[in-house]
């Protein structure tokens, strides 16, 4: 492994939509495969593996992980398995799977080292695929029919030669018309572009233990040139409260996407340096993954419930996890306690409040127990006493159990008493993070985003100017009664 120490050299190139093209691209090359199989002619019994051939080609043009490419062997195993005139077609079921495997090993081989021109590992595959996946066959054959060792070594093993030098000839004359057909109707990005990058080889490791870390990180959406982050360096500790603010497209829910994996794992485009969850890098971690250690409440939190009851949506993401009966009883009800949802366990979910919904995407997203919890403008549709009331919710989540909170607003006055940290966002880069009075202070003196500052920090501000002293600044109407009655 090659440890990384400098990520911000490091990129990360991933293509919309890319995660499946390895299933569409495989399932219409192997029935290609099935039907190049069923009517091509044999010249002395001799034919091409087309099957071979074309999962092959599939595997090269999309470049499927060991698991995925283990799923596309079997499923043409169960092809052969129907089609086959073997007297032993069971024998597929392994030789196929090794044959994926073997041409995954030779794409993986030939992502690394660059050998000769890009028709030669499609030559190597088709050979080294043909012959492993045939040994493989022609041996059980031999065991199961307990046929002669004169047939096995002088009839079956030049018979396995010859097709896998046939393949080596037609696994690359497939891929490239393939690879020119796939390109123009959008299954492939084009011939050399990268589909997603492979951090695997490197090791990953964060510059801090914070729970949180960004480092120098950017981010472009899709093939766009301009980026959506630039250079981004935050810090999120642990127990920490951060609010993220700034005026509308600076970047604050693509930031928010980043932590939790779907930028750019979901949304596809390019990604520059590096952001770690729990000591984790995005790019090396599933998304579900990243999804116990740090839990998301969209604005739109309706679209992440998915049940009926306010009991089956809780339990819902423990059962997709594994969770035992017993375990979701005990954590849900804990969560239930947290969120102020007790007694309502079975309420149809249509009958809550707005406010009451949202509690249960938080609930929701608890369930799983993550340490992190990130909320994106949560209070978009809440009046102002849903807001007051979700943000004493979310402070003591964050006091009382210990949850480490980012919180991305433009309303400000009701979140700053539970903040400890403020961040400012303008334009794709972080202009300030510190305390919330000193990123208001910065906003307030360099006149950006002032709409929204809490007014009682304006007038604290103008205040201060005309000569007025006070012994804190005033971020709620509490601070400024204190300090008002102390001068
Ligand atoms: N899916 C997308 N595809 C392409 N560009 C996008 C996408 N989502 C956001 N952007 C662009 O990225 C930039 C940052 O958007 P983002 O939504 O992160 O900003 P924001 O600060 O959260 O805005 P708002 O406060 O309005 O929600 C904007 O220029 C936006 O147009």
């Amino acid at each position: 492994m090659e440890r990384i120490q400098d990520v911000s050299k490091l990129v990360y190139t991933h293509v919309q939509g890319g995660q499946f093209r390895w299933v569409t691209v495989s399932t219409l090359m192997l029935a290609l495969g099935t039907i190049l199989h069923l009517v091509s002619p044999s010249v002395a019994g001799i034919t091409p593996n087309w099957m071979i051939a074309t999962y092959c080609v599939a595997i090269h043009l999309t470049r499927p992980n060991y698991r995925q490419s283990l799923g596309i062997g079997l499923v043409a195993a169960l092809i052969n398995l129907m089609t086959s005139k073997s007297a032993f077609p069971y024998a597929n079921l392994l030789s196929e799977p090794a044959g994926a495997l073997t041409c995954a090993f030779v794409v993986h081989i030939f992502s690394k080292v660059k050998l000769g021109s890009h028709m030669v590992p499609p030559v190597v595959s088709g050979f080294f695929s043909t012959l492993v996946s045939g040994a493989i066959f022609v041996t059980i054959l031999f065991y199961v029919l307990a046929l002669p060792l004169d047939v096995y070594l002088k009839g079956m093993w030049p018979l396995v030669l010859i097709i896998s030098l046939c393949n080596a000839v037609v696994t690359p004359l497939l891929y490239v018309p393939a690879q020119r057909l796939f390109a123009r109707r959008g299954y492939l990005p084009n011939a050399d572009e990268v589909i997603s990058s492979d951090h695997s080889q490197y090791e990953l490791v964060p510059a801090t233990d914070a729970k949180i870390s960004i480092e120098h990180f950017s981010y472009y959406y899709g093939s766009q040139t301009k980026p959506a982050i630039k250079d981004v360096n935050l810090v999120v500790n642990d127990g920490d409260f951060l609010v993220i603010t700034g005026p509308a497209g600076c970047g604050k829910s693509t930031l928010c996407m980043a932590m939790i994996g779907a930028v750019p794992k979901f949304y596809g485009g390019r990604m520059e340096g590096m952001v770690y969850v729990n000591g984790k890098a995005t790019t090396q971690a599933e998304i579900s993954e990243l999804a116990t250690e740090i839990g998301v409440v969209l604005a739109d939190y309706d679209t992440q419930l998915v049940t009926m009851t306010v009991a089956e949506e809780v339990a819902f993401a423990m059962e997709n996890r594994g969770y035992t009966p017993e375990q979701i009883k005990e954590r849900s009800a804990i969560v239930f306690k947290q969120v102020g949802l007790e007694g309502k366990e079975d309420r149809k979910i249509t009958s809550l409040s707005g406010g009451q919904r949202q509690r249960l995407a938080i609930a929701s997203v608890l369930a799983t127990n993550p340490s992190i919890l990130v909320l994106d403008e949560p209070t978009s549709s809440l009046d102002p006493e849903g807001t007051e009331e979700l943000y004493r919710l979310v402070g003591s989540l964050n006091k009382e159990y210990g949850i480490t909170v980012v919180v991305i607003d433009h309303d400000l006055h009701a979140v700053l008493p539970y903040a400890n940290r403020m961040a400012l966002m303008v334009d794709g880069e972080l202009r300030c993070d510190d305390v919330p009075e000193k990123t208001l202070r910065y906003m307030y003196i360099n006149d950006i985003y002032v709409d929204a500052l809490p007014s009682i920090f304006t007038t604290y501000m103008r205040l201060e100017a005309a000569g007025y002293q006070f012994e804190a600044p005033w971020l709620s109407v509490e601070a400024a009664k204190t300090g008002l009655k102390v001068s």
